[in-house]
């Protein structure tokens, strides 16, 4: 992906129009430096029809520049705004275990600070453009005056411009380094916002994290950028100094090594001064196009590469199954370090049937979250199948699947409106109230005060988003665990009942041995493997 053809692709037709718009005020501009010389000569100076071009040509730069920037800055926006659509599409279709390798730190550097210095660059970009036409239609004008004189001045500037892309180069080399270690800042940043508790209770941990932790990073991070941007800096200001040199070499060299007549001169010096700016204009541009580049790179290579095909859609799988069976399923983590083998679970076998509810128990790190993710078709099973009454679900009907589910993870995110289904106030009042929550959701518009709650209450909240999915099956990873002993009662004693009445499946996580008789079966695991399946009823 290039950072031009992502413009083009935004619109082509705005793109042409202010190529053409900015090319037509390029010209405007060249005439506006032709009348200027011509007004030097002693025809020039007593024309009267000169004042008037004058005038003229001025408001044809005016109209066609504010036109031409007008439409490369909308173009621009949006340009970045498709550029973040897209990102954030690719990172919702992206399979779940390839975004958890990702990690947050490295998704939220890319979508605010790689996105935030690619709509940086795109946004200099109409002023750069217009800069370019009056460039080349200044180089344009002194070929006219001299070829000779303008060959030798674009020889020159192709050195400087040469000599400053060299720095440009190296510079890059820091500032690619100084992008990596950003993701490391990113990443300690994030664990003392979400440890800042535990960062407050312990004075030492505190002052070990700032001075050990979070300032090496950082000071890694910006002794890198200094030097990229230092050396970014110097090319820049000797592709500056070089236009000097050469209008320098122009005015005392040239005319004592041929002959040139000083209109020629005067007209020369005149355009290569006003040409300086435009120039430098492009030259300062470099660095953030530079920026902007590293960080497209970046983006590309989270490698959240998915078929389009794939990206959410609305469907109505929904609308129940008979029976869901999981045959012969495993999958194994990678180990973080080298040479070890990652945690392995399966192979398992299970089936779940509408209005049953079925508890997953066991030790801690023995499997049961990731059974639960598998199940809910959040990973990918690395062998065997799943099965909707008897079809196999593939990659195709992966997506449908999903839909099936109504989850309430240990660690799940709550957005603070219902967003989804459409908004049915009588059962959202029902679940509000069976929860305990009213006063925590507002009835008519379905917003949810997710702001200062506590564990239960979070939990209860999410409990309710669940409920008003109205999915067949409810998977709950662990949710009675934060709940006060009246809730708990509440939950297995009239929750699971009144869901499993009305059909649904309930596959609760659980460590509640107490209260196993709300189950119709109860599946241990151990160490990755199912160990025992009782059946609860026929135990009762
Ligand atoms: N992304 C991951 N990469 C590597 N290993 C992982 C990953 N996630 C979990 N594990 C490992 O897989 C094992 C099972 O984890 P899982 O979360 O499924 O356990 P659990 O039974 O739900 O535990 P708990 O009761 O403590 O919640 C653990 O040993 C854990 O360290």
């Amino acid at each position: 992906m290039n950072l031009f053809f992502l413009m083009l692709r935004s619109s082509w037709k705005a793109s042409l129009a202010s190529v053409v718009l900015g090319g037509a005020s390029g010209l405007a501009t060249l005439a506006l430096i032709t009348l200027i010389h011509k007004s030097f000569s002693n025809e020039g100076m007593q024309s009267t029809v000169l004042p008037a071009l004058f005038v003229a040509a001025c408001v044809a730069v005016l109209v066609l520049q504010i036109l031409s920037k007008c439409i490369l800055t909308r173009l621009s926006q949006s340009t970045a705004a498709r550029l973040q659509f897209e990102l954030c599409n690719r990172i919702m279709a992206a399979p779940l275990p390839e975004l958890e390798s990702v990690g947050p730190h490295r998704l939220l550097g890319t979508l605010q600070g790689d996105v935030g210095a690619i709509t940086g660059a795109l946004s200099n970009f109409p002023s750069v453009c217009a800069s370019a036409m009056v460039l080349v239609s200044g180089i344009g004008y002194l070929a006219n005056l001299s070829i000779p004189l303008a060959f030798c001045t674009v020889f020159m500037a192709s050195i400087a411009v040469a000599s400053y892309l060299a720095g440009v180069h190296w510079a890059n080399y820091h500032l690619r380094r100084a992008r990596e270690d950003r993701d490391e800042v990113t990443k300690q940043l994030q664990a003392m916002v979400f440890g800042i508790k535990e960062l407050k209770a312990n004075n030492r941990r505190c002052i070990d994290f700032i001075y050990e932790v979070l300032l090496p990073a950082d000071t890694a991070m910006r002794q890198r950028l200094i030097k990229g941007t230092d050396i970014l800096g110097g090319a820049h200001t000797w592709g500056r100094l070089s236009l000097f040199i050469g209008i320098g070499l122009l005015i005392f060299v040239w005319p004592r090594m041929w002959t040139v007549t000083p209109e020629t001169l005067m007209g020369y010096t005149l355009t290569i001064i006003y040409l300086t700016s435009p120039l430098d204009n492009i030259l300062g541009w470099l660095p953030a196009l530079n920026h902007a580049a590293i960080s497209l790179n970046k983006i590309n290579a989270l490698g959240l590469m998915i078929d389009p095909a794939k990206a959410p859609v609305v469907n109505s799988a929904d609308t129940g199954f008979r029976s869901i069976e999981m045959r012969d399923i495993s999958y194994s983590y990678q180990s973080p370090i080298e040479g070890e083998t990652g945690f392995h679970l399966g192979p398992i076998d299970m089936q779940i049937r509408p209005g049953e509810a079925l508890f997953i128990v066991g030790g801690n790190g023995c499997g049961k979250t990731t059974l639960a993710k598998i199940l809910t078709g959040l990973y990918p099973a690395h062998s065997g199948e799943i099965l909707v009454d008897r079809h196999v679900i593939d990659n195709a009907s992966m997506g449908d699947y999903r839909q099936l589910f109504s989850t309430v993870f240990v660690e799940g995110h709550l957005f603070d409106r219902l967003l989804g289904n459409d908004l049915n106030p009588m059962l959202l009042r029902h679940w509000a109230h069976r929860l305990g929550i009213e006063d925590k959701v507002d009835f008519e518009t379905g917003q949810l005060k997710t702001y200062k709650l506590s564990r239960g209450q979070h939990k209860r909240l999410a409990m309710l988003v669940a409920c008003m999915d109205q999915r067949p099956v409810f998977v709950f990873d662990e949710w009675a665990a934060e709940q006060d002993p009246t809730f708990k009662e509440i939950f297995y004693r009239e929750i699971v009942p009144e869901l499993k009445q009305k059909g649904r499946a309930v596959v609760a996580i659980t460590h509640d041995d107490r209260y196993f008789f709300a189950a119709d079966r109860v599946v241990k695991i151990v160490d990755g493997k199912v160990e025992t399946t009782t059946n609860e009823r026929m135990v009762a």
